[in-house]
Formats: C-alpha cells, structure tokens, sequence
C-alpha cells in the first residue's frame, strides 16, 4: 500500500475497479498529490486509520459494500476527510443521500481527468481556507504587535531571533510573566519558513496529563471514557508549521517522555492507537519558571531541557526596556480609546512620568491593563497620573483582616498589593511564601 503520510494534498482513492484506480492515480500525482488507493472499504478504512488523509473519491458501489456505509464511518473515524462521492449517472439519488450524510461533493461516471483535478482542487483549497480562517481569526483577537523597540536589551533579543529564526532550532524563550514571550514565539513563527503554515500553542498549565496527550497526540475513538471521536491532535495540525509549549515548565512531567521522543525522532502515537505517526513540527516553548532549578529538584526532565533550549532568548523585563514604555503606551491608549470610543487622545506630562517611574512587575501585559483602564474611565483628552492607578495601594480603602469578606477576596486583595508593592514577580512569590508558578496562576484566577 502507498505512503499517503506527506503534507500537501494526500488523497485517498476507493474503487472496486483497477482501471479507475490507475487513472486517477496517474492523473493526481501528476498534479503532484499524494495519493493511497483502495479497492475494498476494508483496505480504505485500514488505511485511514493508518494515515491521515485530507480528501477521498469514494465509490459508492464498492462490490458487495456499500459506500454510504463506509461514508459513515469515514465520519467516524476521519471527522477531517473531505469525501468526494464517485457515482454511476444512474445513482445520483444516492450521491445526493450521500451528500446528506456528510460527503463534500460527487463526480459522475465517467468523469475526465479535468473534472477530476478541478474536485480534488476545490476541496483541498476549502481545507486549506479554513485551516487560513482559524489563523486569521486568532490574529484577529490580536490587534496589532509590533516588536519593535528602542531599548538595547530588546533589541539584541529581536536581532538573535531574526536569525535563528530562519533555522529550524527549537527555542526556548525565557522571561517573566508579560513580557511579550508569546509574541516573540508568534514574531519567530512569522519570520521562518514555515510562516506559511500554522503555529499551533498549547498552553500547559490548563491541561492535566491525560488531557494534555490527547490534546497533542490525537486519540482514537473509544480511547478512553468520552472519546467518542477520532481527533487528530495538535502536533498534526502544526505538520510543516511550529508548535509553540506556552508555560513549559508546567508540562506534565509523565508526559515529558513521549515528548521528548516526539522532540528527537518526529514520531509519536496517539492515545488507544498503536500506529506510529509522523510530524514535522518546530517546538518553541517559554516560560517564567527556572526550568534548570525544576531538573535539579528532579521536577523536569533535563533530556527535555536539552532538546528545548538549543537556542534561549530572553525578554527583558519591562522596567529594563524603559525607554519602550511611552511608544508602547501611546499604541495601547490609541487602540483602546478607539475600542471604547473613549475621548482621551494623549497622555500629560505628569502620567507619562508615572509611567516611566513605576516598576511594572506585570511587565507588558500589566501596562496594557493600566492603560485599558485608564482610557475608560478618563472623560479629558489627556489622561492625567491619577487615572493610571500606578501608587501604592490605598491602605485605608484595602480589605481588613476579619472584615466581612471571602478568603477569596482578601487573598486576592492581598496577592495585589503585593504585586504593586515588589519590583518582580519572583520577589511577589518570595514574600507571598509561594512558588512562581503558583503565583501565576493566581493572577491568572483573580485576573491580576
Ligand atoms: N510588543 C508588544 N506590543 C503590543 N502588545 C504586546 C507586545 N508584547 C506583548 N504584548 C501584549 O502583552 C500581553 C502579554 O504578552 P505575552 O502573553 O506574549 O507575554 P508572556 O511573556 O507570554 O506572558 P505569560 O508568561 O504570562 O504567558 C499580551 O496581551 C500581548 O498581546
């Protein structure tokens, strides 16, 4: 049987009939397809559960099967498959069932090469659109980066990751909470040659370790209790593209195994599924974690570590990269204003020197909160420091000890003035008693 297992176009054929077969073997590989062909619906659903194909030509009449039965379990097992149904003219009733049952489309008998090149065509662009829709529609909750900065220490990280970004070197990017890690990964993503297929993140704190396999890897049907669908896995939907591992040092450690495999050899298995796959995928990963602290507390695989951080990049902190705070500041205060239809056009001199002179544990994303703020509640053209909320935390107004309040609610108010009175979120942890990841997940709780 053929290897169908590439990325552009894999094309599944079945037909009873060797003829058709050849034929329209021939003719899509000559388009430069990938192509695996079956005759029985036995061969055909081995197949796709051996490999991954984005579109069928299914006949219908298939000896003594029946080709909406194999249909249906197509949508089973490959929810992902486009099916183009292959129908005698005197069986388009049942292409139209067919049609109805989930096939994309249907060829009539006999068809010429042409047809058959313009169907695999158009459905393989429709694959490809929406996989480019998912991408546009996350760009589009992310309004405008731009990385571009004026201080010294962002600068050498932005010109290192141009180059090494044109290299297929897994990266690991480190820093604190906020300081941009994600958009640096997006940013090396774009810059690369892969920029033309998807980066693909996983954010590991959200998920448990059996979560996080089938998220990754795909799981079969019945795999476990509730997996009631074949699902192909993140690391397949980054083939050819980038998978970037958000908040690293909280991967499962169970799981640091299978991944470090997937890292060294491409291949991986999914969950209940024996098969061994293969992907092309890039890793990026970042985190604010000091991942060679977890490998000498035995908390983090230092083989994986190995693997991760071939290249390290670091984002310097905010109040590092002080001469960005304005122009980031103005860019912020231009989107929101816009967002909210708020009037506040600019900054006064007193604001943009608060802005200079506080610490910004939150870095970058705590600006961005400050100035969301802001931009709403001030009704002036300017915003003046007041707005920006940026002094010590009023200790009149902060909740008591004893007072009529949910330990929620004083840990929260706590975990706050904390974080506005210490200059990293390292020192926050320290004085909390807690550990950074702990912390993180806090402020991500409470919405910090
Ligand atoms: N250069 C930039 N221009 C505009 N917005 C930015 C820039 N860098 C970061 N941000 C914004 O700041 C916020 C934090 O960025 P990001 O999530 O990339 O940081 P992070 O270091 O990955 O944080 P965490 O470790 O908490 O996940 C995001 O909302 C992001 O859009």
């Amino acid at each position: 049987m053929d290897d169908a297992n590439t990325r552009d176009g894999r094309i599944l054929l079945v037909d009873d009939e060797a003829a058709i077969l050849r034929t329209f073997r021939y003719c899509l590989e000559d388009d430069g397809y990938h192509v695996a062909s079956a005759s029985t619906a036995a061969q055909a659903l081995a197949l796709t559960r051996q490999q991954v194909f984005d579109l069928c030509f299914l006949d219908l009449r298939l000896g003594d099967d029946n080709g909406l039965d194999v249909l249906a379990q197509f949508r089973v097992q490959a929810p992902w498959m486009r099916v183009v149904i292959v129908t005698a003219h005197s069986a388009v009733d049942t292409a139209v069932d067919a049609m109805q049952a989930g096939a994309a489309d249907y060829l009539v008998k006999p068809c010429g090469p042409d047809q058959l090149r313009m169907a695999a065509a158009k459905q393989l662009e429709i694959t490809r659109l929406s996989a480019r829709l998912e991408v546009l529609e996350d760009e589009m909750h992310k309004p405008d980066k731009d990385l571009h900065s004026h201080s010294p220490a962002m600068m050498t990280v932005l010109e290192t990751a141009r180059q090494v970004a044109a290299t297929d070197a897994n990266i690991l990017i480190l820093g604190e909470s906020g300081t941009g890690k994600g958009e640096l990964a997006r940013a090396i993503h774009a810059w690369s040659k892969r920029a033309k297929k998807q980066i693909v993140t996983i954010n590991c704190p959200s998920l448990t370790a059996d979560l996080m396999e089938s998220e990754l890897f795909g799981h079969a049907k019945g795999a476990f209790t509730g997996a009631s669908e074949n699902t192909l896995g993140r690391v397949n939907q980054a083939d050819g593209g980038t998978l970037f591992l958000d908040e690293i040092g909280d991967f499962p450690f169970a799981l640091q195994p299978k991944l470090l495999r997937f890292i060294q050899d491409k291949e991986y298995e999914r969950v209940g599924d024996p098969v061994t796959r293969k992907a092309d995928v890039r890793i990026l990963a970042a985190t604010n974690l000091d991942l060679d602290g977890m490998v000498q507390e035995g908390k983090f695989r230092e083989d994986l570590l190995y693997r991760l951080n071939v290249i390290t990049l670091t984002m310097p902190p905010l109040r590092e990269r002080r001469d960005d705070i304005t122009t980031l500041a103005e860019r912020f205060l231009a989107r929101f204003v816009k967002e909210y239809a708020r009037p506040a056009k600019s900054f006064t001199n007193k604001a943009l020197l608060a802005l200079q002179e506080y610490n910004w544990p939150g870095n970058i994303r705590e600006l961005q909160n400050v100035i969301e703020r802001a931009s709403i509640i001030c009704s002036a053209d300017a915003i003046d420091a007041e707005q920006l909320g940026l002094g010590q935390v009023d200790t009149d107004t902060a909740p008591r000890v004893g007072a009529e309040l949910s330990l929620e609610e004083l840990e929260k108010s706590h975990i706050a003035a904390v974080l506005a009175n210490s200059s990293t979120l390292e020192q926050a942890a320290r004085t909390l008693g807690i550990d950074a990841s702990t912390l993180y997940r806090k402020r991500k709780q409470y919405n910090l």
